[in-house]
């Protein structure tokens, strides 16, 4: 895809991630990636690797074969307004706003495009992400080269639109819910004995361990927790503890009360 052009508008912690993501994977030219804010300062970093960086919107979407919005849920209808005669039906949206739905973007489109969701995670700055990806007026091949191209950048899978609430707060508020497992492990960790530096690592190591159990192996949890658990041991004096204080249905709440707030 070394001569397509992707344009980024909204350069903020997902999009700059993005951006990130994009530069480290090679799937385009450096100067083929464009990403816009109005606070230019805060890009120095990725104009530094070669994106291009700038505050024109209706410029990035012109310049653009495939263009990423990701502004904040309220600025959207905005910008679309503003992208509008800069928009043909050959370009490629991808939206990563949450919240919005791809039929309320469609209506606030000049014309038919090829239109995407994808809902990816901050992750995607290591090509880490986990992406989720529903579609509008795509054809097979339109469909192939967005997926492609999140496929490069960590995990994508293909869902229905009516999923992409529940693929929000699964994926992309995932990675807090996540890292707040992490911390609390860690400080745990500092209770019994490490330093604040060495218990993150052992935290951090062991959860990413985890997950590629599950990943690499396609295990169910359990099988694996009971590899772990000694009978009369202490994983399972600590798990059970950890249910007792209500571990498993506090995430299951959690989750819920974020699935409610995008209602
Ligand atoms: N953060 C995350 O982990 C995830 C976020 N999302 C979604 O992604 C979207 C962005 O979220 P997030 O990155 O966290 O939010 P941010 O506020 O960090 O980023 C939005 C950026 O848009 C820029 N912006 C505002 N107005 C304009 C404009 N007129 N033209 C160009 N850029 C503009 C802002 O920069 P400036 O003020 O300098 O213009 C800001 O940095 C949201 O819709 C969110 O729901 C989805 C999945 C994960
Ligand atoms: O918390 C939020 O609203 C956004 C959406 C997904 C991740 N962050």
């Amino acid at each position: 895809m070394k001569d397509t052009s992707i344009s980024i508008i909204g350069g903020g912690n997902l999009g700059s991630s993005i951006a990130s993501g994009l530069l480290a994977s090679g799937i385009f030219s450096h100067q083929k990636i464009h990403i816009t804010r109005r606070n230019l300062e805060k890009l120095q970093n990725l104009a530094d690797q070669g994106a291009v960086t700038g505050n024109n919107n209706v410029w990035a979407v012109e310049n653009a074969d495939i263009v990423i919005l990701a502004v904040k849920p309220f600025k959207l209808m905005e910008i679309l307004q503003e992208i509008s005669p800069a928009l043909t039906k050959d370009k490629i949206i991808v939206s990563v706003v949450s919240g919005v739905g791809i039929q309320e973007i469609e209506e606030a489109l000049p014309m038919q495009i090829p239109l995407f969701r994808a809902m990816p995670n901050t992750a995607i700055s290591i090509k880490e992400s986990m992406t989720c990806i529903s579609s509008l007026n795509a054809t097979k091949a339109q469909e192939e080269a967005v997926m492609n191209i999140f496929n490069q950048l960590g995990k994508v899978v293909k869902i229905g639109e009516e999923h992409m609430d529940a693929a929000t707060v699964l994926g992309a508020c995932g990675i807090a819910y996540a890292l707040r497992f992490i911390r609390a492990a860690s400080q745990g960790g500092i209770e019994i004995g490490f330093s604040a530096e060495v218990s993150q690592l052992i935290a951090s190591q062991t959860v990413m361990g985890a997950a590629k159990l599950l990943l690499e192996q396609g295990k169910h949890p359990e099988e694996e927790i009971d590899k772990v658990t000694t009978p009369k041991g202490c994983t399972i004096a600590g798990l059970n503890e950890m249910e007792f204080q209500g571990f498993s249905s506090s995430l299951v709440r959690g989750i819920l009360a974020s699935y409610e707030k995008l209602q």
